[in-house]
């Protein structure tokens, strides 16, 4: 089935979890203990697939206990079987054009990069990574509101930069990025080592999003009084506005609103995960197929690439 006719498919409102909220014990232990960037010299991570993912050559390497078993499993977020097959098919369409490239998330806080991102990684078969959460074990402080307070925003950004050009070194990852990796001109550097997509969501969805699970691990959004969703409206509308288009330099944009649009809906709150995913698979077929094009038209004639 093509893309376009699933993405018609008649969906029901998704009702996602809280953050981390799919997180089985097992995840986290592997999220707090695995990465100890600054005190150890041959880095090792292990992924979603049980694989350790050796950091300085970039490959994977089997690794015997398991570290991550989902509670619910991938097919209590794919809204149906439909949906979970174009999901495949899109990926094994994308696969060969990335080539073993990283795909690297950007988007608001709440933009859903670690929901889609688990579900990109799992599909293509890839390794999935938090960035947020790389920054918290390399420097030993297990939540970024933490970091912020007993250091810096500036703190957290140089360790940020510092997880992105390692974790740019490397193949076959999805990761989820920093909300704010996307104002240093230098996370851009390490990023287009592989593909960028932008979950562009409009900011009262992520401003509901933000309220229903509260702000105390998203510290630039934190407010201590107020109604929730007008706080989080205001602090992501004076983000956004600082940012500017820095999102936009991504390779590929996914919009919510777009996507609501072709299927009918009136609001994004009606999208899937799964749905955003294929999307996404949608944006960067389309632009390493143009890239491709692009790069035949300008071989002798008879020749590609
Ligand atoms: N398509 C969706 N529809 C509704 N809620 C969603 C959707 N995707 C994610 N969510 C919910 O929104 C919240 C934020 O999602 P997620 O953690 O994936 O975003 P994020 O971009 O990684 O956030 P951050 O940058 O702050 O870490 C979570 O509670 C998640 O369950
Ligand atoms: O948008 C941002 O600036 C941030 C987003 C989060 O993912 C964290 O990286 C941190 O809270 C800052």
């Amino acid at each position: 089935m093509e893309a376009s006719a699933a993405l018609s498919l008649k969906s029901s409102s998704w009702i996602g979890s809280e953050k981390g909220g799919r997180r089985s014990e097992g995840f986290s232990r592997f999220q707090s203990g695995i990465w100890e960037k600054k005190r150890v010299q041959s880095l090792g991570l292990i992924d979603s697939r049980c694989h350790r993912v050796s950091i300085r050559s970039g490959k994977l390497e089997p690794k015997i206990s398991c570290c991550y078993k989902k509670s619910g499993g991938t097919e209590s977020i794919h809204n149906s079987v439909d949906e979970a097959l174009v999901l495949k098919r899109k990926s094994e369409d994308v696969l060969p054009y990335l080539n073993g490239r990283c795909i690297y998330l950007v988007g608001m806080m709440g933009s859903g990069k670690t929901t889609v991102g688990k579900i990109l990684s799992e599909v293509l078969g890839y390794s999935f990574f938090d960035s947020d959460k790389l920054v918290e074990q390399a420097v030993g402080i297990s939540s970024v509101a933490q970091i912020f307070k007993l250091h810096s925003e500036a703190f957290f950004r140089d360790n940020e930069s510092e997880v992105l050009r390692d974790l740019s070194s490397m193949r076959r990852l999805v990761v989820a990025t920093g909300g704010g990796a996307v104002i240093r001109p230098i996370n851009w550097k390490y990023m287009k080592q592989g593909l960028t997509v932008w979950l562009d969501v409009p900011l009262e969805a992520l401003a509901r999003r933000i309220a229903a699970v509260g702000t105390a691990s998203r510290p630039l959004l934190h407010q201590d009084s107020g109604d929730p969703y007008m706080k989080a409206f205001a602090r992501l509308s004076a983000l956004s506005e600082q940012r500017g288009d820095a999102y936009a330099n991504a390779d590929a944009r996914v919009s919510l609103e777009h996507i609501a649009t072709k299927q009918g809906h009136e609001d994004v709150s009606a999208l899937t995960p799964t749905a955003i995913a294929i999307e996404a698979f949608v944006k960067i077929e389309s632009f390493l197929t143009d890239k491709a094009a692009v790069r035949n038209s300008s071989l002798p004639s008879g020749m590609s690439a």
